[in-house]
């Protein structure tokens, strides 16, 4: 008999998904009537919607016993407490802390760090209000018309991605560019686009010594120089950081340095200055909804019920499907085209956080953890792979949402968008059996070996499960909830696999063989003996490639 407390909720969800066999979701709509009423929850005009799952009222009081054996309700005490939730790193994690507009105090590590947050804050932010009304401009005087964010990772896809979803909240402040690859060719297309005298570059690091933006930082650098003189840069850079001595090197004014802490993980960056980009983009007072509704999403997961906590229930959901069902990826469908980086943004929020093969203690899980998350805003995707996700032989679950209104685009588009969404998660739940592909077909003229031919093809299984966000408008409110709402899903599926959700340890080796490759992949004479065959035989290749 395991010792893992979880261990007989798995076990009670494994008897009841073999109760529930091949029941399917069309079936169960058909016998109540209040399905919808009984599977959704709400955070004001936040709706999810997840009776598409496949799930009974006998599923749910399951998966919160799961959740009460793997003590969610504790750790999450344990969490906004400022414990050392990240051991491997001995952190906090209290991303929360930054979005705390309640006043209360935050303690970490015995004293309350709201001041220091409130400050910082206010700085950042004072910055961005001037760069937006011209207070702040460039050497010759000419306002910044361009900001450039230089950041990989945490440092760039949480502003990217809220700087494209809001851009109608921008107004005309100065246009935000987001350039994180290492690859020349981003740093160099963006750079064709811009006027170095009224261009700022932010460079955005936690730890100030990442190689892809250390690398575009000093060809960002070089180009000032060069185009304005080497005295210009100071007027031209301002970064962000927790690492303030390596940026005093890299000779950026200190009053453009705004700073954060260790207790902030780089995935949940955003709520600090790591958003600057973002907030000069679309304003303090924009950028401050933005932190409110994150902290409504707090306040919602510290104090509502198990079955009333919309991240717990996603928690659940995505644990159900993912080791119950072995679903092993997970689509995230926005029906908004400014979310076109969303899916990317929580790439790196569930997957470097939950993509771990041992417990906290260092043993081997005991369940799957991170499905792969993946995803494009619909409706593009319905004419791409929505194919494989209505008829494939792997079953997907799917996150649906849409705004019940546009933000400002046209608004019968915007009905035609949200009756495509709600069309797809009606598909994918309904399908079509095979008798109303023959009836169709009969209707429709058809012979009836014309139908037999035909009929499987147009089939569709059905039972798809996918939840579905309904929200007033895709305004910074509403995206900051959204952004947090995943944040604690995650949380509480970390809890679940006994995972610590906040190190990423998984991304050291690549760097490190990256260092040693570096200097043999840019000197010819420098030998690959040592190296396994594949890689010294593709540095060979390339050097003949050099050579011919
Ligand atoms: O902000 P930094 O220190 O440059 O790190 C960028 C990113 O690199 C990682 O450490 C690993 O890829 C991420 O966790 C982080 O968000």
């Amino acid at each position: 008999m395991s010792n893992n407390p979880s261990a007989a909720a798995f076990s009670a969800l494994n008897a009841h998904k073999t109760h529930l066999g091949s029941t399917h979701v069309a079936e169960l709509f058909a016998h109540n009537p209040l399905r919808f009423q009984h599977f959704h929850a709400r955070l004001d005009d936040l709706l999810f919607d997840y009776s598409k799952q496949r799930v009974t009222q006998a599923t749910m009081p399951l998966l919160f016993d799961l959740a009460r054996a793997a003590d969610v309700e504790g750790r999450r005490k344990a969490l906004f407490a400022g414990e050392i939730v990240n051991t491997t790193e001995g952190r906090a994690a209290m991303h929360m802390a930054l979005r705390n507009m309640s006043g209360k105090p935050i303690m970490i590590e015995g004293r309350d760090v709201m001041g220091d947050v409130a400050a910082e804050r206010d700085k950042y932010l004072t910055f961005a209000t001037k760069v937006r009304d011209g207070t702040l401009r460039g050497t010759g005087g000419a306002p910044f018309t361009d900001v450039v964010n230089i950041g990989i990772g945490g440092s760039d896809l949480g502003p990217a991605m809220a700087a494209r979803a809001l851009s109608p909240f921008g107004g005309d402040g100065p246009r935000p560019h987001f350039v994180s690859n290492v690859d020349g060719a981003d740093l160099g297309d963006t750079l064709k686009t811009l006027d170095p005298a009224r261009t700022l570059f932010i460079i955005s690091s936690k730890t100030f010594t990442t190689q892809e933006t250390m690398t575009n930082a000093a060809s960002a650098r070089a180009f000032v120089a060069k185009a304005l003189g080497e005295a210009a840069v100071g007027d031209h850079f301002a970064a962000v950081s927790t690492k303030l001595d390596l940026v005093a090197k890299f000779g950026i004014k200190s009053d453009r340095v705004f700073g954060f802490w260790d207790w902030v993980g780089g995935r949940y960056s955003i709520w600090s200055a790591i958003g600057l980009a973002l907030a000069i983009s679309i304003g303090r007072e924009n950028f401050e909804a933005f932190l409110h509704g994150a902290h409504d999403v707090d306040t919602h997961f510290t104090d509502a019920p198990l079955d009333k906590n919309i991240p717990v229930l996603m928690a659940l959901l995505g644990v159900w499907n993912r080791n119950v069902w072995f679903y092993g990826s997970h689509a995230v469908i926005p029906y908004d085209q400014r979310m076109g980086r969303f899916s990317a943004y929580l790439q790196q929020l569930e997957m470097e956080s939950n993509g771990k093969s041992v417990t906290r203690a260092g043993e081997p899980v005991m369940h799957a953890t991170a499905p792969v998350i993946w995803g494009e805003p619909g409706t593009n995707g319905q004419h791409a792979f929505f194919q494989m996700l209505h008829q494939g032989t792997d079953i997907i679950p799917i996150d649906f949402m849409v705004a019940a209104e546009p933000t400002d685009a046209d608004p019968h588009h915007h009905d035609l968008l949200v009756a495509n969404c709600l069309a797809q998660s009606e598909a994918m739940m309904r399908g079509r059996a095979r008798d109303e592909v023959e009836a169709i077909l009969r209707k429709q003229g058809m012979s009836d070996s014309e139908i037999t031919k035909l009929a499987p093809h147009k089939v569709f299984a059905g039972n798809r499960p996918s939840s579905t966000f309904m929200y007033r408008r895709l305004d910074p409110r509403t995206l900051g909830r959204l952004v947090a709402l995943y944040e604690h899903k995650v949380f509480v599926q970390s809890v679940i696999w006994d995972i610590n959700a906040f190190d990423q340890w998984g991304v050291e080796l690549g760097k490190e063989l990256c260092n040693r490759l570096a200097p043999i992949v840019s000197d010819a004479s420098q030998p690959t003996e040592g190296l396994d065959a594949s890689t010294a035989g593709l540095i060979n290749y390339r050097r003949l490639m050099g050579e011919g």
